[in-house]
């Protein structure tokens, strides 16, 4: 009998493969007294030469999909488990203390991680404990006859089965062969979820129990669309599932065939259907989606990817090579936005009861100007190479706005002493992702070039509701008419203003919404690049008449996102394909 897992739905698509559980397992072991030292011994070399064994296949593996970078990890462990001091402090605990190989390794290890850690003032030998305990846990899976799972040494189709995924994890994974994700945790709006999208990888987050129902090896229908897992499926419904695989890759066909069209309603008005970006290296996947722009560069992924704050030539050699990249379409740049669930290691931050609400994003650029003033500069600087547009993030007040373009000001007239009329076509916006700054978007309309309403706080802000904490993720409701007419009200008054409204949240590419915001007349929509398409095809299907009579009706009627959803639906139906 098959058993079915439900979650919340992350990313497109449908997968049908083996399930690779990415858990560690249970490497609990008693100390015990041994007679044979010898035997001892050779059981420790014995897990050292098969840890290396496996650590040089899994090299193999990865240096066929993976940079350099991540390869000299597994060289690392390599070089360890040959280390003549640590093999001789294990043999002499052995000796000593006559204690089993588990203990002996566990002791000598973890002493060599302590000293490591404690050398504060060497970063580099600080980072070298995590890699000692990797080391470590990998030769004790061997002593104990267990299997540790490892993404990069995955050489044929799998699902990933998870409690949590990480960017390290993604950033080991082969995509040829992850045909899904299923996790216990994450909403929708969690990294992880965004990642998935970004990857193009059908994924189903926050099921609770993924992990604890399903095994290794287990045969699993992934549906990415409808956020459900199937395990164990019968014939029938592998059958099943293979048809609507096939039928979802035959609309993603027909979608492509946008690429290079507008972004345009059916009645032929005129809109922006941009990108959101992590790095430069997403720029492939969002010239093959044909984005209009750049609607949200998140650089803070330059400053987690580092070991230290990226200079400002590094900056601004990103931003130049995104700037270039679009060919003088916009490109949206966000100055970082750390704090919250995006720490930064080497910027140590003071311990919060509620993070999300704390020191993060522009509050940190202002507090610690060094940092921000060194990322306008790099800004300003690549603007020469392009379009760009600066946007400050978790805005919550005018003053905080005027501040941050006092300092962006004060860097361009610095640059310009030099060349006289740098930075002078950048536009300035904000996120409005606060619900003080959206209520107060008329205002701040008379001040600011562009918004860009970020859904993915603003929603987590205006309902209390950790974007992340799958037990409140009922309370993510991007339909709901409370959040419709705050977005009615940031979008009214920027055209008030005569400026541009933009949103990057991912509600921007939900497709219930789409017609929402393009009845209330949202110019731009950023979102994952794999999401563009589908959506622009959406747009060409819709006349903008007609949905902003539906808004007007949902405004004055609904009362639940249910009814608006509805609502919606069956205004459509013979309105849309
Ligand atoms: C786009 C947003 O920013 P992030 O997801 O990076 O917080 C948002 O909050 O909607
Ligand atoms: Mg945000």
């Amino acid at each position: 009998m098959s058993k079915t897992i439900s979650g919340i739905a992350a990313s497109d698509g449908i997968g049908i493969a083996k399930a690779y559980l990415l858990v560690d397992p249970d490497l609990s072991f008693e100390k015990q007294t041994i007679s044979d030292v010898d035997a001892e011994i050779k059981r420790i070399h014995d897990s050292f030469n098969a840890s290396t064994a496996e650590l040089q296949k899994i090299k193999e593996n990865a240096k066929a999909s993976l940079g350099d970078e991540e390869v000299a990890v597994f060289d690392a462990h390599i070089a360890m488990l040959s280390d003549p001091d640590m093999i001789k402090q294990i043999e002499d605990e052995i000796k000593n203390d006559k204690v089993n190989a588990e203990q002996a390794l566990t002791d000598v290890t973890t002493n060599f991680a302590e000293t490591l850690a404690a050398m504060k003032d060497n970063k580099y030998m600080q980072e070298r404990a995590a890699d000692v305990k990797d080391v470590a846990k990998r030769a004790l899976s061997h002593l104990l006859g267990k299997e540790l799972p490892n993404l990069a040494s995955i050489n044929s189709p799998v699902i990933i089965v998870a409690h949590e995924i990480t960017p390290s994890d993604t950033s080991q994974m082969n995509k040829k062969y992850i045909k899904g994700m299923i996790t216990d945790m994450g909403g929708r709006t969690s990294h992880s979820a965004i990642m998935s999208r970004t990857l193009e990888i059908p994924a189903v987050v926050g099921s609770e129990t993924a992990t604890s129902e399903i095994s290794n090896g287990d045969q699993l229908i992934l549906d990415g669309l409808n956020g459900v897992a199937i395990v164990a499926p019968s014939q029938e419904e592998v059958n099943d599932y293979e048809q609507k695989a096939k039928h979802f890759a035959a609309q993603r066909a027909e979608w492509a065939k946008l690429v290079d069209a507008p972004s345009v309603s059916k009645d032929g008005k005129e809109f922006e259907i941009a990108a959101n970006i992590g790095t430069p290296a997403d720029m492939d996947d969002v010239h093959k989606a044909g984005a209009d722009a750049v609607g949200l560069f998140r650089t803070e992924f330059l400053y987690m990817d580092s070991d230290a704050l990226p200079t400002e030539d590094q900056q601004f050699n990103a931003y130049k090579t995104v700037a270039e990249s679009m060919n003088g379409k916009p490109v949206v740049i966000r100055t970082m936005d750390i704090g919250g669930d995006k720490p930064l290691p080497y910027l140590p931050l003071p311990e919060e009861m509620n993070p999300f609400l704390g020191y993060r994003a522009i509050r940190i650029s202002l507090d610690r100007q060094n940092i921000f003033r060194t990322q306008l500069r790099a800004l300003i600087r690549a603007s020469k190479y392009g379009q760009i547009r600066i946007m400050f993030p978790m805005i919550a007040t005018l003053d905080e706005f005027r501040k941050a373009k006092k300092v962006f000001m004060e860097e361009k007239q610095n640059l310009q002493k030099d060349d006289p009329k740098i930075g002078d076509d950048i536009k300035l916006g904000i996120m409005i992702e606060i619900p003080a700054a959206a209520i107060f978007a008329d205002q701040f309309a008379k001040e600011v070039d562009f918004f860009s309403i970020g859904t993915n706080d603003l929603i987590q802000y205006s309902f209390a509701a950790d974007r992340g904490n799958d037990a409140v993720s009922y309370l993510y409701q991007p339909l709901n008419p409370a959040l419709l007419r705050l977005i009615k009200h940031v979008i009214d008054s920027a055209h008030a203003e005569g400026k541009i409204a933009a949103m990057c949240g991912e509600m921007a590419g939900d497709q219930r919404a789409l017609p929402l915001l393009l009845g209330m007349g949202l110019d731009e929509y950023s979102m994952s690049a794999s999401s563009i398409l589908r959506s622009r095809s959406q747009m060409r299907g819709l006349t903008t008449d007609e949905c902003a009579a539906i808004v007007d009706e949902v405004l004055a009627k609904c009362q639940t996102a249910d009814e608006v959803e509805t609502l919606v639906n069956s205004r459509l139906s013979g309105v849309t394909q």
